[in-house]
């Protein structure tokens, strides 16, 4: 089953003894099949926002819409069977295995046995954990990111068109981060759910959003558009302190160097004799050729100085060559170049086969270009973002920074 679209109509959330509504009439769509990251500074209502979709939190007032269907009043317990939760560390019960974790809801179907094993095994396997060696273990038995995955496999077992995520990468190491990130976008590429998640990070928000939700107190929603369109056009200054410094920089975690006009370069083959390479140089104006193997991948990369050093290319490989591959963002092939001074690097594609050499020219071209475009383009079926309570949320100006942090709130009570 594919995603279903969600609304949030008029939804407020009061608990008791607090003087301020933790949600206040929020009106949000969620279109079917796209992520929505919510963020915002801490305690400003995400968190309560994501459950109430669920239910785990009930709205004092307003309707959840999933798909058409008001489910406000509908059993809390049946409607989060259609309704994937994923927490920190996965939120896994440390008794059971990780087939019984991933079990719980196919069990309370009535699954048969064969169904559920077969359910568990195809699951594991989507969040790349082999299922002989791990499907018998104990969460203690996994490492952090493992018992995510699990998490993450235990929340699509029932195939819910929704799923929720509640910082789920935020106790993991962050090289590991990065992996499960894009694990869930390759998983969002195959199975297409309506996914909603809280991040306090607006990196992350930036590289798996559809969407971005941002709110300050009250979850009053102060912008609610593309990660382009957010980096390119802020709303108000809330927003701005809000992105940090490196607008332009997180921009480029947006495109790939597929998506950017790379430049040809003079290639030759080992055993060319090096004069035969600087006069084709000259032909075509540049400094540098690339040297190639027999399959198309590059060798080195040598300067006008180097082959005037040489008689014939030899077959080397230079192990300290700036290489790209052409499904990196525009970021990797930056930190590439950075990291090997050079300025350049050489994009390779399928099979490691030489595609062309990027700049960082070309680079800062793109985050114009890439800017300019979002500024002046409208986003296609926008959702609709907006707190009924108070409608100049959205579009009135907000006093500058950050807003300053609640009182930490230890007398949490009523979820
Ligand atoms: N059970 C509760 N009882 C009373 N107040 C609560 C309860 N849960 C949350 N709050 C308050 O409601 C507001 C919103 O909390 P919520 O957890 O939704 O924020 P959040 O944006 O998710 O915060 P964080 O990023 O710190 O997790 C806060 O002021 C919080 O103190």
């Amino acid at each position: 089953m594919t995603g279903a679209s969600i609304l949030l109509d008029k939804v407020t959330k009061r608990y008791p003894g607090q003087s301020r509504a933790a949600v206040d009439g929020l009106t949000m769509e969620i279109p079917a099949g796209k992520i929505v990251m919510l963020v915002g500074p801490s305690g400003c209502g995400k968190t309560t926002t994501l459950k109430m979709i669920n239910r785990l939190i009930e709205p004092t007032e307003g309707r959840i819409v999933l798909d058409g269907d008001d489910v406000t009043g509908i059993n809390g317990d049946s409607l989060r069977r259609r309704i994937g939760y994923v927490i920190q560390a996965g939120g896994l019960f440390p008794h059971m295995s990780v087939a019984a974790n991933i079990a719980i809801v196919p069990k309370m179907l009535g699954w048969s046995r064969d169904r559920i094993a077969a359910r568990v095994d195809e699951l594991l396997e989507l969040v790349s954990l082999d299922p002989v060696q791990y499907r018998d273990r104990y969460p203690r038995e996994l490492s952090g990111g493992q018992q995510q995955r699990v998490g993450v496999a235990r929340a699509l077992a029932a195939d819910p068109p929704v799923l929720l995520m509640d910082e789920p990468f935020g106790a993991v190491d962050p090289i590991t981060r990065v992996r499960l990130q894009d694990e869930l976008i390759s998983i969002q590429h195959e199975l297409q759910k309506t996914i909603v998640c809280v991040t306090h990070d607006f990196d992350e928000a930036v590289k798996l959003g559809d969407w971005i939700a941002i709110f300050t107190e009250g979850a009053q929603l102060v912008q609610y558009d593309t990660p382009e369109r957010i980096l390119a056009e802020p709303a108000n200054e809330f927003v701005e302190n809000f992105i940090g410094s490196g607008a332009g920089l997180k921009q480029l975690t947006l495109t790939r160097v597929n998506e950017v006009d790379l430049q040809s370069a003079v290639t030759a083959e080992p055993g060319t004799l090096a004069s035969d390479v600087l006069s084709r140089l000259d032909e075509r104006g540049h400094d540098h050729a690339v040297i190639l193997d027999s399959r198309n991948r590059p060798l080195q990369w040598l300067s006008r100085r180097q082959l005037s050093r040489l008689e014939r290319i030899g077959a080397d490989r230079d192990a300290r060559l700036p290489l790209v591959g052409e499904r990196a963002s525009l970021n990797d092939a930056l930190d590439i170049m950075l990291v090997s001074s050079v300025g350049a690097a050489l994009v390779t594609g399928g099979r490691d086969s030489f595609r062309g050499v990027i700049d960082v020219e070309t680079i800062m071209d793109a985050i114009s270009k890439a800017h300019e475009h979002a500024r002046t383009s409208h986003a296609h079926g926008k959702p609709v973002g907006i707190n009924t309570n108070s409608m100049d949320a959205i579009t009135a100006p907000r006093p500058a920074g950050p807003e300053p942090l609640p009182p930490e709130d230890g007398s949490r009570d009523g979820e």
